[in-house]
């Protein structure tokens, strides 16, 4: 064949391919998907403006008994020291080693030098009055003593009564407000998360507010968990943005939206005490301009231990706490934090968080916990 006609016969072949090319690519659904092109820039107004649920499919927790089991197994993971203590006591005839081997697990369990010297005396009254070869009797004294101290008379409910409207409201029916405080990385975005997705599954309307506004990501991360749950969330565009001003718009749009609830995520990297007491009171108050706050949940870290309890001793001289929410217990065994920060705060544990996943948090349940410890 003519050389000129084998040329020819690629150049036609190569513009085939091309063309083919070309029209595959632009067929509807083959573009970048949007979450890999560029974003288109956002005025503050739009940003402000609560994201839309979507309306696909959303994502439901867990069923109730399912969450309960896998949280009261993961839990029990958590409780060495009841265990440990357990296994010493059912010795029988205790020996003082035996006893210095007690006090040791629950120093070291975090509930703290006052709290272990008063249990070890009435754990060795009982001992005198008990025949300790019976595991049975020792489990029951044991259980009853770690009860009491984790007191199962305190009310744990989260007050998401509907408030009544402050005067200066001028529209809507506001709704219950949570405002969550807390170091930084305790968890307090994961806990507004998690906590909207328990409270949309029992078909309450939420509203979430992103005042975390000094890390844009956590912004991102709450946006995240509003389209999951099908939750709108109200953020600034600002990194930086006035803390309030989002948390006021976050409880004016819920009670524009006549929503039961709004949630409310804020940053706590301030260096000191009177930087975060000026902010978070700022917060709290413009947020009642609105309505009154019914419910400040301070996230706790289990694992941070005694360190943990002098920024929970901040936070709630900052601001009225009146839940303690704690974090990341499936990361420790030293379950004694609760009984600390109870006494040592005067609120109780309201929610415990078991894991990073989205159903990891459950309702505190003092008989539930205890049984966890004893294994
Ligand atoms: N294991 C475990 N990890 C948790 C739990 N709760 C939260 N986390 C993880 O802790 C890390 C920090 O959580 P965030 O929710 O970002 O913490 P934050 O307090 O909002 O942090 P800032 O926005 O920096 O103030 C994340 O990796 C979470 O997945 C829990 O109960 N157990």
């Amino acid at each position: 064949m003519d050389p000129i006609y084998i040329v020819l016969a690629v150049l036609a072949a190569v513009a085939l391919v091309g063309g083919l090319w070309y029209l595959v690519s632009r067929r509807p659904g083959s573009e970048l998907p949007p979450e890999v092109t560029a974003h288109k820039p956002v005025s503050a107004e739009e940003a402000t403006a609560p994201t839309p649920a979507p309306h696909a499919t959303l994502d439901l927790p867990e069923s109730i008994p399912g969450r309960m089991q896998r949280l009261r197994a993961r839990l029990a993971g958590s409780g060495g020291f009841g265990r440990a203590v357990l296994s010493v006591l059912s010795r029988g005839d205790l020996a003082e080693s035996d006893w210095e081997e007690i006090e040791d697990t629950l120093l070291t369990a975090d509930l703290g030098l006052e709290v272990t010297t008063s249990l070890m005396e009435r754990l060795r009254t009982q001992a005198k009055v008990l025949d300790t070869q019976d595991p049975q009797a020792v489990r029951a004294v044991l259980r009853a003593e770690l009860l009491a101290l984790v007191d199962p008379s305190m009310d744990r409910s989260l007050n998401l009564a509907k408030p009544a409207p402050a005067a200066g409201l001028e529209s809507g029916t506001p709704a219950a407000a949570v405002l969550m405080v807390g170091v930084n990385g305790t968890g307090k975005t994961t806990t507004c998360g998690k906590l909207a997705r328990v409270l949309v599954a029992q078909d309450k309307r939420v509203v979430m507010g992103a005042a975390d506004t000094f890390r844009a990501a956590a912004a991102e991360q709450l946006t995240t968990w509003g389209e999951r749950v099908g939750v709108p969330v109200i953020r600034s565009a600002k990194e930086g943005a006035d803390p309030a001003s989002v948390a006021f718009d976050a409880a004016q749009a819920a009670a524009a939206q006549e929503a039961d609830v709004v949630l409310v995520d804020t940053a706590g990297r301030l260096q000191n005490k009177a930087g975060l007491m000026d902010e978070l009171g700022k917060i709290k108050r413009v947020m009642e301009k609105v309505a009154p706050v019914g419910e400040i949940l301070l996230v706790l870290d289990a694992t941070t231990g005694q360190n943990g309890m002098r920024q929970a001793q901040v936070f709630s001289e900052a601001v009225g706490v009146t839940g303690i929410v704690l974090t990341k217990l499936d990361g420790t065994a030293k379950g004694g934090i609760v009984v600390t920060v109870q006494r040592e705060l005067g609120v109780p544990v309201k929610l415990v968080g078991l894991g990073e996943g989205a159903d990891d948090l459950a309702p505190f349940d003092p008989e539930g916990f205890v049984d966890a410890l004893l294994g």
